[in-house]
Order: C-alpha cells, then structure tokens, then sequence
C-alpha cells in the first residue's frame, strides 16, 4: 500500500536531514522576510536583539484588473498590506525597535497618521517597552487608533498634524528619554530597503520598467531608492526602474516641488486628503526622496481622492485590497499611462501600503458610490 510505503521511507536518517539541517534553518526568523538581508540592513546588530513578527515575505501579484485599469503592458501589486500590523512600516519599525532595544531603550515614540503608530505599538509590545504615539487629534482612522491601543500603545493626542508631533519629538524626545522610530530614524529607511529586495528576488532579479507607490513622509521612497542603488552596486540588477511618487492633490507639496522645479521644499500648512495616512504637509525625507527620483530618472504625480477611491475599488474587488492612500500608487499609474509619461508597453509594480480593514470609515462611505460609479456603472 502506498501509505506503507510512504512511512517506511521516513526512517531516522532522513528525518534528521530533514529537519535539522533544512526544516530548522528555514524556520528561524532570519531565514524568510526582512532579515534575510540582515547583511545589508544591520550586519553587526546581534541576532538576540532582533524583534521580529516574521515581517516581509509579503505576496506579489500579478493583476490583470489593474493593467487594465491603468492602461499598462503588466501590473503587479505589492501587498504589504499583509504584514503584521497590516502595513509596509512593519518592514522598517523591526530594523528601528531592534536597534533601540541593543541601545538600551525600552521607551519608544512617534508621531503618526495611523500605521506607524500601531506597528510601534506591536513591537514595543514584543520587545516589553513602552510605546509613546503622538497621533493629530482630527483625520486618524478609528481602526488603526484601535489597534494602537489594544498593542498597549499609550496616546498622546494634540491639535496638529504629523508635522507638528514630529517637530516635537524632534525637539523633546530626548530629554524625555524616548527613542524615536519615526522615519527619520535611518533604520526604518535600512529595514524599508528590503522591499525592494523582495521584488527584485520573486522577479529573479529583473525589475519592471516602473515601481509605482504613494508618497507622504516619503520615508518609502528614500528606501526604495536606497535599495535600488545597493542592488546595482552589488551588481544583482542591471536594468534600474523608474520611480514614480504619487501623491494626494490636497497633501502634495513634494509633487509641487519637483513640477515646478524649486529648490528646496515648502510645507502644505493644512494638508487635506480622505487618504488619511498621507495628511503630510512637511515630509521630512524629501532631500532623500529627491536622490531616488535622481537615480532612478524618476517622476511624481498628484491625484485627486476621487481617483483613488475608483483604484481602490478595482484593487479591492481584485481579492487583494488596499486602505485609500495605497491605492494612490494604481490611481497614479492610471494618470501616467493617460499622459503618456508610462508608455502602455510598459510595466509596472504598484506598492500596497496597507490593509484593508485599517480603515473600515472609508469603506462604509465610499461602496455605495464608488462601486456603482466605475463597476456596474
Ligand atoms: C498606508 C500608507 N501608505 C503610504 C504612506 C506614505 O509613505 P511614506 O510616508 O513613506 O511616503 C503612508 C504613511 O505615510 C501610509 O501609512
Ligand atoms: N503614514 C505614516 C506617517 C509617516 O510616518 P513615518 O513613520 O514615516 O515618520 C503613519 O502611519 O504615521
């Protein structure tokens, strides 16, 4: 009998092979996800120092809905929405909360729009420190205040933007003894490289002719081009992609910036986008951001919330789905392919930056109106 078989072929020597020397090395959290970079992100961190929720390893699809959408030769979409706390912060804040805890720290602080503060929560948690969270008072999605709190995240709630918590941190984080993981700190950017690694990996080292994603605090896109210049110096990739940053019409100061080639970038005092997380007027990492679109020949784009709620309901009804500011990234290929800026023989990959179900106030107001205007209509 086959089960007969099947069993006398596990005998001792095999299941030793088996599991000792392949299963176990595939199990450690070094072995999948971001720290399989670990060489490129933090060579001398001590691997007992690693806090880690085996983030990365997120999915890349191919979509044939979103080529069609966006008017593309090939689509695909990064769903870093499936990390941990649901979104791409994930990759950096393990690289930043390790690095804190080999310091000493167990007092952890940000300002943030949502995400950010919730994955610090999570891993302040998984480390036994504390996560302080500055969160603006008005435009922060329910569900991810939520999920701040149920991490034990203790919050701070003030009148302001992102921009004015993190100007305060700025300024007092220290004396208040907190260790900030806001994207100014270099080792978000570090553990945020290994997104693109990840692509350029399951697409065994040869990259689109685009990488498309949403910029607000622009901490990704300085990532992106980070690891894009790293792969090339190592010489795994030949051919670099463009860059694309797409950013909300009512918070986009770096897209006004780059159009109207100006030196040096003036904050929007108010920014104003139902993409919540993106309601940045000041992105600290614009000077970094500057150097991906430099190496990479890149281009930014606005679009309007109503462009990317139509992108969020094609990427939602696809199966994989997204929370409104990662959607930007479809909305902004959609509006490059029309201007001929993407050529439509080109392809792209779009960055999903978060969830879904982070941001469930949007869902109920836009079903309705969204999915009977460009779906059924
Ligand atoms: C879901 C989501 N997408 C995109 C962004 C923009 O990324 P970045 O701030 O790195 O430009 C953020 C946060 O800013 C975010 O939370
Ligand atoms: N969207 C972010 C805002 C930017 O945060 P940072 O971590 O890059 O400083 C958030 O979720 O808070």
């Amino acid at each position: 009998m086959q089960i007969e078989q099947d069993l006398a072929r596990l005998d001792g020597e095999y299941l030793k092979t088996l599991f000792h020397e392949r299963l176990s090395d595939r199990m450690s959290a070094l072995a999948g996800g971001v720290w399989r970079y670990k060489e490129l992100i933090h060579p001398e961190l001590p691997l007992e120092q690693i806090v880690t929720k085996y983030e990365g390893n997120t999915g890349l699809y191919r979509s044939t809905s979103g080529a069609v959408y966006a008017g593309a030769r090939g689509v695909w979409l990064k769903a870093l929405s499936e990390n941990p706390s649901g979104s791409f912060k994930d990759n950096g804040m393990t690289a930043s909360v390790s690095h804190g805890r080999w310091l000493g720290m167990n007092r952890f602080a940000c300002s943030s729009t949502g995400n950010t503060s919730a994955s610090l929560a999570m891993y302040a948690a998984i480390a036994g420190g504390e996560a302080y969270v500055y969160l603006p008072e008005e435009g922060v999605a329910a569900s991810k205040i939520r999920q701040t709190i149920a991490y034990g995240g203790k919050l701070v709630r003030f009148k302001g933007t992102y921009d004015d918590g993190l100007a305060y941190l700025e300024q007092h984080a220290e004396e208040l003894g907190m260790y900030v993981c806001n994207s100014v700190n270099p080792l978000r950017i570090e553990g945020q490289k290994s997104i693109v690694f990840e692509i350029a990996q399951y697409m065994n080292w040869e990259l689109p002719d685009w990488i498309v994603l949403p910029g607000g605090a622009l901490s990704n896109t300085a990532a992106l081009g980070k690891g894009l210049e790293e792969l090339k110096t190592l010489g795994l990739i030949q051919k670099v992609p463009r860059v694309a940053v797409v950013q909300a019409e009512g918070a986009s100061p770096f897209h006004r910036m780059v159009e109207q080639r100006a030196e040096s970038l003036v904050a929007c005092e108010k920014p104003k986008t139902e993409a919540s997380a993106l309601n940045i007027g000041n992105p600290p990492s614009w000077r970094k951001a500057l150097r991906t679109l430099a190496f990479t020949d890149g281009v930014t784009v606005s679009v309007t919330d109503e462009q990317i709620f139509a992108a969020k309901a094609v990427i939602d009804r696809s199966g994989i789905g997204c929370e409104p500011a990662s959607a930007a990234s479809l909305a902004g290929l959609k509006q490059l392919t029309a201007s001929g800026i993407v050529d439509r023989e080109e392809t792209a990959v779009c960055l999903l930056t978060g969830n879904l179900l982070k941001d469930l106030d949007a869902l109920q107001r836009y079903e309705q109106e969204v999915f009977a205007e460009h779906l059924f209509g």
